[in-house]
């Protein structure tokens, strides 16, 4: 590719380093572009999801997130930003990733199958009341679909964020915020900006 090219000096000619630069605004304005496409669609899903959440929280139930990839390291994140703080200072809320023991996920994986690797979690931890959160920018990893069926079936709530198409999570899902893009990074930097203002959300209607 062009603008992978480099000199015999290991650094980039001016031509090289112009087309880059092209390259770095051209994946901030479709980056920009997809989340003005989503704040004007998916607010009163986003209200939703923080109302029910609050709700479950409310009721001293949980709430479980799970994702492959950069949703993993998302739902980390975001249940981090519950159990500890994200803008108030407040009582912690039981939000749990369930993409961080490595011990309880390879035995799953390596003994029956990587899609099972959600559900049998759930099927440990999960009661009906809780609330079931699946972060896939495909809507087709199937150990993130299977859970949220089993969520379903099993009385938890069950939510998700996705990318453009409409998959089988959205059989599975109370409520889904849809990300209109093709490029699975795009989808995720627009989920990342959802899942703050979702926790932001659920804080204020807790705490203010
Ligand atoms: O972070 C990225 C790409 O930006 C990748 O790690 C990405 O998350 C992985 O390919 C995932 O396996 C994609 O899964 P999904 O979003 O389609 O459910
Ligand atoms: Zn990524």
């Amino acid at each position: 590719m062009d603008d992978e090219r480099r000199t015999r000096s290991g650094t980039l000619d001016s031509g090289d380093r112009d087309s880059l630069v092209a390259r770095v605004e051209a994946a901030f304005r479709e980056s920009i572009s997809v989340k003005e496409k989503v704040m004007e669609t998916a607010g009163e899903t986003i209200v939703r999801m923080a109302e029910l959440t609050a709700e479950v929280f409310r009721g001293r139930k949980r709430l479980f997130i799970f994702g492959n990839g950069g949703s993993a390291a998302d739902s980390q994140h975001l249940a981090a930003e519950f159990v500890n703080r994200f803008r108030l200072e407040r009582a912690p809320l039981p939000a749990l990733a369930l993409t961080v023991d490595s011990s309880v996920l390879t035995s799953i994986a390596n003994d029956y199958h990587f899609d099972e690797v959600f559900e049998k979690q759930l099927k440990a931890f999960g009661h009906a009341g809780d609330a079931a959160l699946g972060l896939s920018t495909s809507g087709r990893s199937p150990n993130v679909v299977r859970a949220l069926k089993w969520a379903r079936e099993n009385g938890l709530h069950t939510l998700g964020l996705a990318g453009e198409a409409v998959t089988e999570m959205d059989a599975y899902c109370d409520l889904v915020v849809h990300v209109p893009s093709p490029e699975t990074a795009r989808v995720q930097e627009v989920h990342l900006t959802v899942e703050h203002i979702f926790c932001q959300l659920v804080e204020a209607i807790l705490f203010s």
